[in-house]
């Protein structure tokens, strides 16, 4: 903040310390840490609860200190409750005391004696930068902090702010009512602003009448820039302005540059808003969007249960020479395998173009969507996430597990190929959730692949936690001398040629699922 110290001061390295949330010696993980003080959005789409969503999606954590309490809609404010001002201060006081804020981000001020209390606690406990969002007005229109607020945000508030980021609105009423209704007028809004103090002003031009895009002008004392993006028809537009300054605040805390920082969080609503501009909630004017657009699907693509070992029974991988020289689609093998008892499928596509496996992929998705069975992609991390699969398959010279863990999330199935005992314990550690172990027999279908024996696939199965399907030359004629090896956790077979370098792929599906029902009724 201006005089207390800002983010111009930040030591550079306190800057890449936060920025890379590195471990210290003592193996302490540092996080970049936010304070919001703003009211309470009984919906949930602005406030502090749109605050706590934003830097949750960012990777920041954040403490709140409520200011006001409303009861609100998406129809509007129906009611707002000031908290005491000597509560707020206690709340302040709390936090302030005990945390190690990298940004103070304010909203809902509603009164001169809470912005006082907040100024006297930002004097005690001095932090790193100061973002204000001088909320004024609700998306709906109803008045949160009214004309008593202008005289301390303008003379007190704003000189010690690092950025602030008002509405066209705002930004009117603190500069005494003048008109803003063209970027242009923005732009010497801005300006006047900066004078008051603040290091640098955002005017957001959300409301800006008669504009295709979304124009918000920057200026810094020195330089303006003119952030534009296409403006997004949606109802779901409330909680975009505090969202913008808590992404803000966020981006700061991890090390950010101011500019950059804001261009993040306006890009960040762009997508929060196009992600969600069709979602329903509440039955009102202006709905909520959704913070966390990185992490969520359509519900409908969830599965609905944690993975299933015994769908590892029927394990069927596709070969895209296979299916040209048989002339069938990647499409039509997946539905005759499905058709003929495949109890799960993996997408083994070595040759195919980016862009055509892709959309292939999308359509098998569909295809075992609907027949709910999950459906894998060998390899290509990135395939697996742009289509939505239910997961993938690795080897030991691909993207390592737990990284892909960490980029597919916790519900997604992983399999990786596992040789030996060591790699089997290390499958479990890294957070897979099946062994592909082989090949059992000799295959021509994957080139220079050691062969394991029954005897290497059972030191696998011994070694480990994990279901296990055995690969690599299985048939109908040694499938059954697969399954009756003793190991509880070898669930399955996972079969390429057998089933796709196959004149008829239904038929061999059939006949294979009937001698691994055999052999297990045997067992
Ligand atoms: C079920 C199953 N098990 C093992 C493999 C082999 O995977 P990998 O070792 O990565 O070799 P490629 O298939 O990529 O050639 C598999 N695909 N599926
Ligand atoms: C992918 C793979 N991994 C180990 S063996 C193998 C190939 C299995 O193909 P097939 O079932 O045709 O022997
Ligand atoms: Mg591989």
């Amino acid at each position: 903040m201006n005089s207390l110290g800002g983010i111009r001061s930040w030591p550079a390295s306190w800057r890449s310390t936060t920025a890379s949330m590195t471990t210290t010696t003592e193996s302490v993980r540092k996080v970049a840490q936010v304070l919001t003080v703003a009211g309470s959005d009984s919906g949930a789409g602005a406030g502090i609860q749109a605050d706590l969503k934003v830097c949750a999606a960012r990777g920041v954590y954040c403490a709140s200190v409520i200011t006001a309490v409303t009861a609100q809609n998406t129809r509007g404010v129906q009611s707002v409750h000031l908290l005491p001002p000597q509560f707020v201060s206690e709340q302040l006081k709390s936090v302030l005391s005990d945390f190690e804020f990298d940004v103070v981000k304010t909203g809902m001020l509603a009164s001169p004696e809470i912005v006082e209390v907040l100024l006297q606690n930002l004097s005690d406990f001095p932090v790193r930068a100061l973002v204000v969002d001088p909320v004024m007005v609700s998306t709906s229109g109803h008045v949160l902090a009214g004309s008593s607020v202008l005289s301390i945000f303008r003379e007190r508030l704003l000189p010690i702010a690092d950025i602030i980021t008002p509405n066209v609105k705002e930004a009117s009423a603190l500069l005494g009512g003048v008109r803003i209704e063209t970027v242009a007028e923005m732009r010497s809004a801005a300006k006047s602003l900066h004078e008051m103090g603040p290091r640098v002003v955002l005017v957001k031009g959300g409301d800006l009448p008669d504009s295709s895009d979304s124009v918000d002008v920057y200026f810094d004392g020195k330089e303006f820039h003119e952030l534009r993006s296409p403006r997004v028809a949606t109802r779901n537009t409330h909680g975009t302005g505090c969202t913008l300054a808590s992404c803000i605040a966020a981006e700061l805390a991890k090390g950010s540059s101011m500019l950059s920082a804001v261009k993040v969080a306006k890009r960040f609503v762009d997508n929060a808003l196009n992600y969600s501009k069709d979602i329903a909630i509440g039955s009102g004017k202006q709905g909520p969007f959704d913070h966390f657009l990185g992490l969520k699907k359509d519900p409908q693509s969830y599965r609905c249960s944690a993975f299933n070992p015994d769908d590892l029974f029927l394990y069927a991988v596709t070969d895209s020479r296979m299916n040209q020289k048989w002339n069938r689609s990647i499409v039509d093998a997946v539905k005759a395998a499905i058709e003929g008892g495949a109890t799960i499928i993996q997408l083994r596509e070595k040759e195919a173009e980016t862009r055509v496996f892709l959309e292939e992929a999308k359509s098998c998705v569909e295809i075992c969507r609907s027949h709910g069975v999950c459906l894998l992609i060998n390899d290509r991390i990135d395939i697996a996430l742009a289509c939505d699969a239910d997961g993938v398959h690795v080897g030991q010279s691909d993207m390592p597990v737990d990284l892909v863990r960490s980029l597919l999330g916790p519900d997604k199935i992983i399999g990786v190929s596992c040789k030996t005992p060591e790699q089997a314990h290390q499958a479990w550690k890294d957070g897979a959730d099946y062994i592909g172990s082989g090949g059992v027999f000799p295959t021509n279908t994957k080139a220079n692949n050691r062969t394991i024996g029954l005897d290497g696939l059972g030191e696998v199965c011994k070694a480990s936690k994990l279901p296990v399907v055995a690969i690599g030359g299985i048939g109908i004629s040694n499938a059954e001398s697969v399954m009756r090896i003793d190991a509880p956790n070898l669930k399955g077979v996972a079969v390429v040629s057998a089933l796709f370098d196959q004149e008829c792929v239904l038929t061999q599906t059939k006949k294979l699922h009937k001698t691994l029902k055999e052999s297990k009724t045997e067992h």
